[in-house]
């Protein structure tokens, strides 16, 4: 007898379509049977590209440079092991603003669809891309200038309900160093003018626009009308929303860390990097960048310290 709600056949191991990964120019690019998809550019191992449900959710300058002269206006730059311009009487003084690893050439070590992190799917559905860096493999510059023994293991996930990015600190030499880290976001959005982020309410922040003074976030919804540049700390809530329209677009699920950077850098701003195109481009773009960058993390020979975050996209 044919029952109606019979269970429809399991297609058979190795039939049903798998994720694919290739490398051109310079990038890995990896997709989902469904569609989504990401680049990774090997220079800084900066996310260029998260395409979900046929939608981009990044933003990248017209004019960011890809060839290595310069970090990436866009996309997922990695800062390591300094956050803004260090301190000049820090051990890590001498390095450029956000350290180099945003500025070095990453190997890749392979991809693997067997785990999925903290995503709900896995498997087939999902693949992991590894990314590498250690001491051995920065510029004689940066060598010179951070003369610590690291490896970092930078991975990124795509699976069907979100992006995951991690990174992997370890210390692989006989001396402790401090170092400061963060996922430097920008997310595109239709409408910067529309757009509102929750879950920052009544955290303190660093706010830069005002001689780095600590502010409290009184109001539960941040809206964006000018150049802001805000260092959160201490989040308590796991999840920043934004919203379009006042409807969820994007989630941003802080895995292990716990501060976050606002920040958009308006019309002044813009028009005064070279590398941000177009100049009213700031209304595209919003930057929710996940970190640990108050104050120090410290590890000691053999310690490794992980922390990334996990983006949701509606809509
Ligand atoms: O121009 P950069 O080095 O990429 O930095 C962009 C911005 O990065 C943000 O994280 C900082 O809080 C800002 O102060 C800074 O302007």
């Amino acid at each position: 007898m044919d029952r109606p709600n019979k269970p429809s056949a399991i297609s058979p191991a190795g039939g049903a379509p798998k994720p694919s990964v290739h490398t051109e120019q310079g990038k890995v690019i990896a997709s989902l049977p469904t569609g989504d998809s990401v680049q990774v550019l090997l220079f800084g191992a900066t996310v260029l590209s998260w395409k979900s449900n046929g939608r981009e959710n990044l933003w990248v300058s017209d004019a960011a440079k890809l060839d290595g002269s310069k970090p990436v206006r866009g996309g997922v730059p990695l800062v390591f092991p300094a956050f803004g311009p260090p301190p000049k009487d820090h051990a890590t003084g001498k390095l450029p603003q956000h350290g180099f690893a945003r500025n070095s050439h990453w190997e890749y070590l392979g991809s693997s669809s067997s785990e999925s992190g903290k995503l709900a799917s896995g498997g087939d559905d999902s693949i992991k891309l590894d990314f590498g860096l250690s001491h051995a493999q920065i510029s004689d510059d940066a060598k010179n200038a951070w003369p610590y023994d690291f490896s970092l293991v930078y991975s990124v996930t795509l699976a069907k309900d979100g992006l995951q990015t991690m990174l992997n600190i370890q210390n692989k030499g006989d001396k402790s160093f401090e170092f400061q880290m963060l996922l430097h976001t920008y997310f595109r959005i239709d409408d910067i003018s529309k757009v509102s982020i929750n879950g920052l309410g009544s955290t303190s922040y660093i706010d830069k626009m005002l001689n780095a003074t600590t502010q409290t976030q009184t109001d539960p919804t941040v809206r964006i009308t000018g150049e802001v540049d805000r260092v959160y700390t201490d989040i308590k809530q796991d999840t920043t929303s934004i919203l379009q329209d006042g409807k969820p677009r994007l989630d941003v699920v802080r895995e292990g860390l716990s501060d976050s950077v606002v920040w958009n850098p308006w019309i002044e701003k813009a028009k005064g990097m070279s590398d941000f195109e177009p100049k009213d481009g700031y209304k595209k773009m919003i930057a929710v960048e996940v970190g640990a960058v108050d104050g120090w993390q410290k590890l000691e020979p053999g310690e490794t310290f992980e922390g990334g975050m996990i983006c949701k996209a509606h809509l």
